[in-house]
């Protein structure tokens, strides 16, 4: 356990500098007996656009996750817990004790954390909901999601629970360069056997307005299915894990800094059409639906990002000047930041 400088702000940090990876789960393990909930995915298919994968590998059948990718304090696998979520050391209030910070020696430990991370939440999530609603952003993350797709996830997911939704999307054909849903399908997608139907693309031959309210017209259906859970205590969709990023400049999804789209209270998916970030025209949750989620996987690496890591991290004078990944506040849920020693080399104590 690494403890922050004075000057930052208390926070559980779990710093891993040597060859293992941190198990981040600490939080309830439990799972309750499996719902009954119906899903239906031809009621689905009505409503919402879903898109077949390039390549599909064959779909294999479930088996639990092996007890080794269930995190325990007595195990002792070469990815195993080397801590546990701290209670903050004060101040912080309920959002600061929902939020961990662990740091990775090398990208290959991040990816394999965070495919262990996402398998048991899709583990719990299957057994109490029998569903498993994850949003993707795009950029590094991806990349980072890879080892979900290899032994031992691949065969012990059960890919079938999955419901896979953008909490951000670029308003370009599913095929350009720039879709977040073609970079997760190349790089993601495309090897694991979700079902095609619960791949939730938006509808590219629109607007960014009318994608953004067709995307929205598209949850709004698959809450009333029973797909995706709602938050009793915000109103708004609780999605099981959301999957973010953040840029250099503190945003996450397409949440800028400045933008008027942050103080969006209504709206379950907003658009833009000026993003500081190549391409201008996109559709992203907005904080409430961000701040709903039960889980939060941040993946942030590079020394690019170091800057607002630090201002996320020290102590908040005022509320006026926070950058979108400070606004990411979880009212019921964990946020797991997954780092490396360069995007928290100003953090001074690490
Ligand atoms: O579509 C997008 O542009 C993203 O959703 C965006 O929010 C991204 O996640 C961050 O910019 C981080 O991207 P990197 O990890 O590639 O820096």
């Amino acid at each position: 356990m690494v403890h922050l400088s004075p000057s930052t702000r208390s926070f559980p940090v779990c710093s891993t500098f040597h060859a293992a990876a941190v198990d981040t789960m600490s939080t309830s393990a439990t799972a309750a007996a499996a719902s009954s909930t119906s899903l239906s995915s031809s009621a689905t298919r009505r409503y919402c656009r879903s898109s077949s994968p390039a390549s599909r590998v064959p779909v294999t059948l479930r088996r639990s996750l092996p007890s080794r990718l269930v995190s325990s304090p007595s195990s002792r696998s070469p990815v195993a817990p080397v801590c546990a979520t701290a209670s903050p050391g004060g101040g912080g209030g309920m959002a600061e004790a929902r939020k961990k910070l662990l740091i990775f020696d090398a990208e290959e430990y991040l990816a394999e954390s965070l495919a262990k991370y996402t398998a048991r939440l899709s583990e719990e999530s299957a057994a109490e909901r029998g569903a498993f609603t994850v949003a993707l952003s795009g950029g590094s993350l991806i990349k980072a999601l890879r080892k979900l797709a290899e032994p031992p996830y691949l065969e012990a997911v059960d890919w079938s629970k999955w419901h896979v939704f953008w909490v951000d999307e670029r308003v370009v054909p599913k095929d350009h360069a720039d879709s977040n849903y073609r970079l997760a399908m190349d790089g993601f997608l495309s090897k694991v056997p979700i079902p095609a139907s619960q791949i939730y693309a938006i509808n590219d031959a629109l607007s960014a307005a009318g994608a953004a309210d067709d995307y929205e017209t598209c949850l709004k259906q698959l809450v009333k299915d029973g797909v995706i859970a709602m938050s009793q205590i915000t109103g708004f969709p609780k999605f099981d894990l959301m999957l973010l990023g953040m840029g250099p400049d503190g945003h996450v999804a397409s949440l800028f800094p400045g933008h008027p789209i942050v103080n969006e209270k209504q709206k379950w998916v907003s658009y833009i059409k000026d993003s500081p970030k190549p391409p201008p025209e996109r559709i992203t949750f907005t904080f409430p639906m961000v701040n709903s989620s039960a889980h939060i996987g941040l993946v942030v690496t590079g020394a690019g990002k170091a800057g607002a890591v630090h201002k996320a991290f020290s102590d908040k004078q005022s509320s006026s000047d926070l950058l979108p990944v400070e606004m990411v506040s979880l009212q019921e849920g964990m946020l797991t930041w997954f780092t490396d020693k360069p995007a928290v080399s100003m953090l001074s104590s690490i």
